[in-house]
């Protein structure tokens, strides 16, 4: 049995000697990526799911309009639901139903997209008892469609700033939502265009005339039956976006529309008959929703970058072009050392980013659990890592998929690479859920208590204890015996701690000279998120050590480790200036760094379809002509291409149209 578990008879030959040179068990290797159980559940839906037909794409997505994406997913969204006893384990399981939903659906979006993501864990974090069994019940039970409607025309980052109105009438028990101007319009929310009947919607929670900030609201927003608006409800759809096209993200305002006071949201924050308002046992609780998102984020976008990566990856072993050595014919583009050096970081940018959704979700699960009991001690912990991950992994995906379609040459902007649709729902990450600079800044402000609470000999929180070290003044890497990666991790550690402790002392001179906190701030702000950066990109590194540590078989263990000393390399001369600003390294050992990871490209090479394959993405679920399982890709591009709106007859309209006219014109003209 060969080590690698994808070779099936009919593939394309040199995919098959490659997948031979495997020095490792390709499903051991998914264990370790997905976690054993996981990985089997995965392996097991995808092949119920090829069976089911009418979970198939009834054509490909990239030759439908909008109006028949949004039909298309939702019949299959509908068929999902309708067979999910059959194709999972454990429909209550979001990771097995992200797997379900990522074969059958794919990622440009769907009905329940919102539902499941957001206003789900909304009601599940800020509803109390009562609540729950009066929304959450009928929402698990899909009886309505929710969506999460905070973001508004006018502000989506300063939540402070958002306008809509949710003003107590002790007359009548009620609150009354309106949206007093254009900019106070709901704008964004996912499904609230076209598909949802509620919405969890943020509004100024206002009693007395007096403001308390915003709060979240449960409101009918359509009638059940006919699906009209209510009365008081403007809704509608914002239009084509980049990519995600198969979600009608919407904008929705309220003309006085009134609902009973027990439609807040009151498991934390209430306010009872006679307008009496309870405080919520932390200011920030009502933030829950995002970062819940946040911290799944993390892996989703680790297996966007594995999508691309496999994409590119076996794409490089099909695609021959040029000579290295002349006459002795061409080679797969993957021999190139500079398509390696473009590719092989991203692989290892993918793993560990899946490693470290898997430790995050760890954590936010930890801090769910206490937040039931009303214990908030981690929530500073888990906003600060979730917004730093959630900024630094989005970016580096978006910048790693681009590597990957450009190293695909032309086929890569074809729609039929599948790269640019995940690219397309990739790069929204960078600003939903929080603008990737602002979430950045709000990691600094933790850093910057943290490093107040070091001077005092105090750790702000298990994250941040690397504080409380000393500074080396020397790197020790290429002064260790070749093999020892302790130093290049040493090294992540002392960049970010350098940076920080250099932007809080810029901070304190500049507050000494006079000027106030906010202005201070604002002068440092880009070498404040620099800091959020550095210090997020040693978690990550940390992270991968973590990860290699763990695993018992040998075989993965080197494979891995292959991959993160990559990746230990590639990021370290990516930040290198910071460690050459103080001499920490110097020339020799940036050039050991160089080479070691040139050594290492090479190392990868005869494993890079088995690391790829080790994602165990099926066909249905990669949606790749370029990065199919089989190889057999320039016969599939031939008949994908026909497959094109454009081909259905050979002369289309606007020929006789435009054309024809104007060049029969201009013969008549030369005629004269
Ligand atoms: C930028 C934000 C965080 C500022 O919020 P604001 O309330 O104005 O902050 P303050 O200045 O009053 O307080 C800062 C203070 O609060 C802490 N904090 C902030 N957020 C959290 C949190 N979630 N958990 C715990 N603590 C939190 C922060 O650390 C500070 O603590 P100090 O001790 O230093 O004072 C806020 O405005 C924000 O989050 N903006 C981003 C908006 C956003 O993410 N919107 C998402 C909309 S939904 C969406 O995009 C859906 C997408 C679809 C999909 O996912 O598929
Ligand atoms: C695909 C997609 C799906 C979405 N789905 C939903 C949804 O389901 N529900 C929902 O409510 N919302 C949703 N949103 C909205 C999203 O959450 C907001 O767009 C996001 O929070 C950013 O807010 P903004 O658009 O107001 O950007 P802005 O805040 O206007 O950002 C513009 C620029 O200003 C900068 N900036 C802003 N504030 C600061 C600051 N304090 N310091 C420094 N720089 C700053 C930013 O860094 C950025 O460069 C979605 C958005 C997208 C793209």
């Amino acid at each position: 049995m060969p080590l690698n578990k994808e070779i099936q008879p009919g593939d394309n030959d040199e995919l098959t000697r490659e997948r031979l040179q495997a020095t490792f068990d390709t499903q051991q290797m998914a264990a370790a990526l997905w976690g054993s159980d996981l990985a089997r559940k995965r392996r097991e839906l995808a092949k119920k799911v090829d069976k089911l037909t009418v979970l198939h794409d009834s054509k490909d997505m990239s030759f439908m309009t909008r109006e028949e994406k949004l039909s298309e997913n939702a019949r299959k969204v509908v068929q999902m639901f309708a067979h999910v006893a059959d194709i999972v384990e454990d429909p209550s399981d979001d990771a097995e139903m992200f797997h379900l939903s990522s074969n059958a659906i794919g990622h440009e979006g769907h009905p329940f997209g919102v539902h499941f993501v957001m206003f789900i864990p909304a009601l599940k974090a800020q509803a109390d008892d009562e609540q729950r069994e009066k929304w959450l019940m009928p929402a698990l039970g899909l009886q309505l469609i929710g969506t999460y409607a905070q973001t508004e025309l006018g502000h989506g980052t300063n939540l402070r700033a958002l306008e809509t109105m949710a003003t107590f009438d002790k007359a009548t028990d009620e609150f009354v939502i309106h949206t007093p101007t254009v900019t106070a319009l709901k704008w964004w929310p996912g499904s609230l265009g076209k598909s949802s009947n509620h919405a969890v919607v943020s509004a100024n929670l206002i009693i007395d005339g007096k403001s308390y900030g915003h709060h979240n609201f449960m409101v009918q927003i359509r009638d059940e039956n006919t699906h009209k608006p209510l009365k008081g409800i403007t809704v509608g759809d914002i239009g084509p976006k980049m990519a995600y096209n198969a979600s009608d993200n919407g904008f929705l305002g309220f003309d006085h529309h009134r609902i009973p006071r027990r439609n807040m949201l009151m498991r934390h924050a209430k306010v009872d008959k006679n307008g009496v308002y309870t405080k919520p046992p932390h200011a920030k609780i009502g933030y829950s929703a995002m970062v819940h998102v946040r911290s799944v984020m993390i892996g989703h976008q680790g297996m966007f970058l594995g999508s691309a990566s496999t994409i590119a990856i076996r794409y490089s072993l099909v695609r021959r072009q040029g000579e290295i050595k002349e006459g002795s014919g061409e080679v797969k583009i993957l021999d190139y050392q500079t398509q390696q050096h473009r590719l092989f970081p991203q692989l290892a940018r993918a793993y560990v980013f899946m490693f470290a959704g898997k430790e995050v979700r760890e954590l936010y699960q930890k801090v769910l659990s206490d937040m039931e009991k009303g214990e908030t001690t981690l929530l500073a912990d888990l906003h600060a890592l979730t917004s730093g991950l959630k900024s630094v992994v989005t970016h580096l995906c978006v910048a790693g998929m681009e590597q990957c379609r450009m190293a695909c040459g032309g086929h890569g902007y074809s729609r039929a690479s599948g790269i640019p649709e995940i690219w397309g729902v990739a790069v929204g990450g960078c600003t939903y859920e929080g603008e990737n600079m602002v979430m950045l800044l709000q990691l600094a402000r933790y850093l910057m208590k943290a490093v107040k609470e070091t001077k005092k000999g105090k750790s702000l929180g298990r994250l941040v204890d690397y504080l409380l070290l000393p500074q080396d003044r020397h790197s020790l890497i290429g002064r260790v015996p070749q093999g020892e990666y302790g130093p290049h991790l040493a090294a992540f550690e002392h960049i970010a701690r350098r940076q920080i402790f250099k932007v809080a002392d810029e901070l304190t001179k500049l507050q000494d000279k006079g000027m106030s906190k906010e202005i201070a701030w604002q002068k440092k702000a880009v070498e404040l998120q620099r800091a959020a950066r550095l210090h997020t990109r040693f978690y990550l590194a940390a992270c991968f050590h973590r990860k290699v540590q763990s695993v018992v078989d040998g075989r993965i263990r080197e494979a891995l480790a292959d991959l993160y000393h990559l990746h230990l390399n590639y990021e370290l001369l990516d930040m290198v200036n910071y460690a050459l600003e103080d001499a920490y390294l110097k020339a020799d050992q940036v050039d050991f760094i160089r080479e070691d990871m040139y050594r290492l490209l090479e190392t990868i090479r005869p494993n890079a379809i088995s690391l790829v394959d080790a994602f165990e993405f099926s066909d249905r679920e990669l949606r790749s002509v370029l990065g199919r399982r089989d190889g057999h890709v320039y016969e599939n591009l031939y008949k994908w291409a026909k497959e094109s709106e454009l081909n259905r007859a050979d002369v289309l309209p606007y020929f006789d149209k435009y054309l024809k006219p104007m060049m029969l014109a201009a013969r008549q003209r030369s005629n004269i």
